[in-house]
């Protein structure tokens, strides 16, 4: 049972200097150091369980959150375990209504990066005191209580709490061999971590070629710098994976909507199943002109990395402008808004493939995308997650991959805890690794 009075809360600014290999680059991000505001809450209980969460950013983004999760952080202190989970979305709209905060977002931005990392340690904590891996909490809980963590407003307009009742209802049928799948294939990945931008063909034919040995089946390539660049990259990549194995593309928002057509009608022979991000994130209608001017080409559109909130995927469900949707675990108010997403999905008939392009990510959505194909799509059709290959060793509980798949997480929590020595090591800006990389900076 869940229990314990929150006593503490503590928010440390974490990066790693990832940029210096060019890990991470795309067209938009040249020198990504891979960061997370990472929190952990206490609570007065003798367990000593602590919850840990975190949100993903770059560099001196993190600096900028680590400031909102303090400005947030006196709406947790003191509260009742039992209290906060007992009735999930007075506290998610609480912390999402702050009076004099909710002005620099509503439910976007910075403060909904801090509302995602705390929102995670609770509910790691809840999983922990539970004894479960998060998507099995999920999978095993009520719908009705699933529910009651949801916000539903301002998305009844295409999904009430009835209808999302029923999709859960649904997918009670099935659910134990689903599970059951689940833990014997686990969930199928595709990788990213062969093709950033700042790679050299000579690192992306070598990672290209040990993917392909290692029984990766699904490539992602990054583009949209230059033209003639993508080409021969694409080639490359093409080439090295054959015909068969699937390819997709990702922009991160560099070109204007014409532009996007024009550039990925030059790409269209390298048969990428989708072009993500191909302009800004909150162009809805431009994202619906690119996948209506794609869909001839049998090119799909994908976003969600940078999607701030539900608000923004009901709109883009409802306009026709994504075949696949990216669900990001840190960058909407935690489990509790991506369930809604999840389930506005489910209703629209689009495919969630997660993103996990960043440090920590892909521990965390693994969780959800289980939970998702367990109790709520029931389908692998169309689906894969993002898997890349960085920073897994500084977490406690790190991701099993098996023949290109998601093993589901066995240790009860949302595999959120980093190992304290990592922690206190890539602390900006006085930990080793950033003293050794910051030697004149002064105290
Ligand atoms: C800066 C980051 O690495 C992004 O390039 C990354 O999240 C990317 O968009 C992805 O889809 O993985
Ligand atoms: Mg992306």
């Amino acid at each position: 049972m869940v229990h314990g009075r929150i006593s503490r809360l503590s928010v440390r600014d974490v990066r790693f200097p990832t940029s210096l290999g060019g890990h991470g680059s795309d067209a938009m991000h040249t020198d990504p150091d891979y960061s997370a505001a990472y929190v952990v809450i206490e609570t007065d209980s003798e367990d000593g369980l602590q919850g840990c969460g975190i949100t993903f950013t770059l560099g001196k983004g993190t600096e900028v959150v680590v400031c909102a999760v303090n400005a947030l952080t006196h709406h947790v202190l003191h509260k009742d375990l039992r209290d906060i989970v007992g009735d999930f979305r007075s506290f998610y709209r609480q912390l999402t209504s702050d009076g004099q905060l909710r002005w620099i977002g509503p439910e976007k931005g910075v403060v909904h990066l801090a509302t995602a990392a705390i929102l995670n340690a609770v509910w790691d904590l809840w999983a922990k005191q539970e004894g479960k891996p998060l998507w099995k909490l999920l999978v095993d809980m009520d719908p009705r209580m699933l529910l009651s963590c949801i916000d539903f407003r301002y998305i009844t307009d295409v999904l009430t709490e009835e209808e999302a009742y029923e999709i859960l209802q649904k997918g009670q049928v099935g659910k134990k061999e689903r599970e059951k799948q689940m833990l014997t294939h686990g969930y199928p990945a595709y990788t990213t971590s062969c093709a950033w931008l700042g790679y050299s063909d000579t690192t992306l034919k070598q990672l290209c070629a040990a993917a392909l040995k290692d029984g990766w089946t699904r490539f992602k390539v990054k583009v949209g710098a230059d033209l003639q660049d993508d080409i021969r990259r694409c080639r490359l990549i093409r080439d090295m994976i054959g015909p068969e194995k699937i390819l997709m593309m990702d922009a991160n928002q560099r070109w204007d909507v014409p532009e996007a057509v024009e550039w990925m009608s030059k790409l269209a022979e390298f048969k990428p199943l989708w072009i993500e991000e191909p302009t800004s994130p909150d162009d809805i209608l431009g994202h619906a002109t690119i996948s209506k001017a794609l869909a001839p080409l049998g090119i799909g559109v994908a976003t969600g990395e940078q999607c701030h909130n539900r608000v923004i995927f009901k709109q883009l469900l409802q306009a026709d402008a994504l075949q696949f949707l990216q669900i990001d675990s840190c960058r909407l108010g935690s489990v509790n808004e991506n369930l809604s997403v999840l389930l506005m999905a489910k209703k629209f008939g689009i495919p969630v493939c997660p993103h996990a392009g960043g440090v920590g990510l892909c521990e965390l959505v693994q969780h959800l995308i289980i939970f998702d194909f367990i109790s709520i799509s029931g389908s692998l059709k169309n689906r894969m997650c993002e898997y890349v290959d960085h920073l897994h060793e500084h977490f406690k509980y790190p991701v099993i991959i098996k023949q290109a798949s998601y093993m589901p997480p066995k240790a009860a929590g949302y595999s959120t805890e980093m190992k304290e020595e990592s922690v206190q090591k890539h602390q900006y800006p006085h930990g080793e690794v950033w003293k050794k990389l910051l030697p004149a900076q002064e105290d």
